[in-house]
């Protein structure tokens, strides 16, 4: 059996009186594309801050990277093994051309960055004749590419990325869809948040699904989408 790259064991995070995440596991495989599904407010975003320590790491539980404990370790210690992430929120410094932020995110990434940002940029296909505008003045989704390329320049194992698909209009999430494809066949690791369902299940080779922060389904997209229990947790919350 092939040794997990990430194994996330019996993890909680609680808020006061709030159990954001409730004692999760879940392992995934080296070079997978793991779908993470779940109502707002389900504990997905919560479960990527514990596992990078951005902001904070679990109340309870372990993950382990790589064979490594990472639960206890610097949140740039993480991303320095090979662990990066992206945000909901798009990157966007004012001053900054998109050239410019990758380089600041090769910069801040010191000896880990082991690419230049040009080649990252040709790798996420930005527009060259695009590279030199102010990051406010991009669209949607080149200000995605540029968050995804600012993760790349790291080069991770493993890349984890937060509804990446919001905002973006049916053709620009093809885009991104091909763009996932080409990252993952080039052997990076990745875990996916989506609420774009359509490109979740084209992409994820495996899902699992949050529900008030607990892990209430886990298997083949099409398996878990059809488990009355994740169906009536969607439709519940989107009843309520
Ligand atoms: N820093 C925090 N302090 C207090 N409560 C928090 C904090 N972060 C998240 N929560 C709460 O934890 C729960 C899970 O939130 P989280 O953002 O992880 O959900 P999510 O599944 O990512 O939601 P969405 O799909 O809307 O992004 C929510 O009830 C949220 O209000």
């Amino acid at each position: 059996m092939t040794r997990s790259i990430l194994s996330v064991h019996n993890v909680s995070k609680r808020f006061g009186g709030l159990t954001a995440v409730n004692n999760v596991s879940f392992d995934v495989k080296p070079g997978e594309l793991l779908g993470i599904a779940g109502p707002n407010g389900s504990g997905k975003s919560t479960l990527f801050n514990l596992m990078t320590r951005i902001p904070f790491g679990p109340s309870e539980g372990q993950v382990t990277f790589d064979g490594q404990r990472i639960d206890t370790l610097a949140p740039h210690k993480i991303a320095g093994l090979g662990l990066s992430r992206t945000f909901q929120k798009d990157v966007e410094f004012p001053d900054l051309s998109a050239s410019e932020t990758v380089h600041i995110a090769a910069t801040y990434g010191g000896r880990h960055a082991r690419k230049t940002g040009a080649d990252i940029l040709d790798f996420v296909d930005f527009a060259t004749d695009r590279r030199e505008m102010h990051t406010t003045e991009l669209s949607v989704y080149e200000r995605k590419q540029l968050m995804i390329a600012s993760a790349l320049v790291m080069d991770p194992k493993v890349l984890m990325l937060d509804e990446p698909a919001s905002g973006l209009t049916r053709p620009e999430i093809n885009a991104l869809e091909a763009l996932l494809r080409k990252i993952s066949q080039s052997g990076v690791t990745i875990l996916l948040i989506e609420h774009v369902l359509g490109l979740l299940m084209a992409v994820s080779e495996r899902l699992i699904v949050l529900n008030q922060g607990a892990l209430l389904a886990e298997g083949h997209p099409k398996d878990v989408m059809q488990d009355p229990a994740v169906i009536e947790a969607y439709l519940g919350a989107r009843a309520a």
